[in-house]
């Protein structure tokens, strides 16, 4: 509504007062919920909060409505346990859990501090990570503080191991849903693909895809309101929505016939690498069609990536891999300290 509206009706009538005086608050606060990202639920205690040397979120959920206000931190940084933990001092609340969407490879995790500050809480991270933590999560195990919960959803292609946490699906779950994309998605971009798994052709495919199916599967299914809350952010943005970023988000939006159809019917994220050296009709020097029916071979989802017609379906450039490999950004500064110290997510300062 135009500015100069609500100020000419102001003097209208006392119904219109009324009316006008609605609309500023509802705008007003429209304006707060966006600034501060606050949610909807009245359960739910939700913050957002930034580390601005690696432009990284680190995210505060709590449940308000229980008696111990028991909290979760989502991808803490090292640098900034003390704000963070004096933050949760302040508001009363319990942190529970410390949790990472993934092996960081730009900044050092805030897990291994916080436990060491902070006696009890236990540290969490994908076991398909690879790292140590208290808790290994699988996709389809639940995260719960008091009567709140988060999905562990699988989204692999930034590293091998990248989980996105969603909040819980029900009556008194907060609404909109809001999803913690870690790296896998970030607004209108996406985790790079080029720190694992790339020494052939084959396998870099094998990434690309797991990353943009991931994200199509395990987030983009999601209801189009539901809240996009990555790790990172380089431009300014501080959250979006599924149905902005599937319909802006540039790396997912062209054409994806060659991924597409390369794992057409598998389910999404399951470690199935492709056991390149068992196979007969090696990927590397042609395709994988069994010679003797022409038809791909049982259990390779993978082998007709070479076929000469589907190569010809688009150009590599307008594919998500032709757009991954096109970003020419240099490995992270920090890469060398901040992996192997990840590796051993929250527990590097403990004796347990
Ligand atoms: N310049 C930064 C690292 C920037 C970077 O590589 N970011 C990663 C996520 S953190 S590992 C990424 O996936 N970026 C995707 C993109 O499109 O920016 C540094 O030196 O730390």
């Amino acid at each position: 509504m135009p500015l100069q509206f609500i100020r000419s009706s102001l003097f209208a009538s006392p119904k219109n007062l009324l009316r006008t005086l609605f609309l500023v608050t509802k705008l007003r606060s429209l304006a707060m919920g966006s600034y501060t990202a606050s949610s909807q639920s009245s359960k739910l205690f939700f913050r957002q909060l930034f580390e601005k040397e690696s432009s990284t979120y680190t995210y505060l959920l709590a449940d308000v409505s229980h008696p111990d206000k028991p909290a979760l931190l989502i991808d803490p940084v090292d640098k900034t346990v003390d704000r963070d933990l004096s933050l949760v001092k302040e508001l009363g609340l319990k942190l529970i859990y410390a949790l990472n969407t993934h092996v960081h490879a730009d900044h050092i995790t805030g897990t291994g501090l916080i436990k060491t500050k902070s006696p009890g809480v236990k540290s969490i991270i994908s076991k398909a990570s690879g790292s140590k933590a208290d808790i290994l999560v699988e996709p389809g195990d639940k995260v719960s503080f008091g009567d709140l919960f988060l999905e562990v959803r699988a989204t692999p292609g930034h590293t091998s191991g990248c989980v996105t946490y969603v909040t819980g699906d029900g009556p008194d779950q907060p609404q909109p849903r809001m999803v913690f994309t870690g790296d896998a998605l970030l607004i209108r971009g996406c985790g790079r693909t080029d720190f694992q798994f790339m020494e052939t052709e084959i396998l870099v495919v094998v990434h690309c895809s797991f990353i943009s199916q991931c994200i199509r599967r395990q987030i983009f299914t999601l209801p189009k309101d539901t809240l996009i809350y990555p790790a990172h952010d380089y431009k300014g943005f501080s959250v979006s929505t599924v149905e902005e970023e599937m319909l802006y988000n540039p790396r997912l939006t062209k054409n994806q016939v060659r991924y597409e159809w390369i794992i057409l019917d598998r389910p999404c994220c399951e470690p199935s690498m492709p056991n390149l050296s068992n196979h007969p009709n090696d990927p590397k020097l042609g395709h994988g069609l069994d010679p003797t029916t022409n038809h791909d071979s049982p259990g390779f989802p993978f082998t007709r990536y070479m076929s000469p017609d589907l190569s010809c379906r688009c150009s590599i450039q307008e594919t998500f891999k032709g757009i991954m490999e096109n970003l020419n950004l240099a490995y992270p500064k920090m890469m060398g300290i901040a992996v192997p110290a990840n590796m051993v997510c929250g527990l590097q300062d403990t004796t347990s």
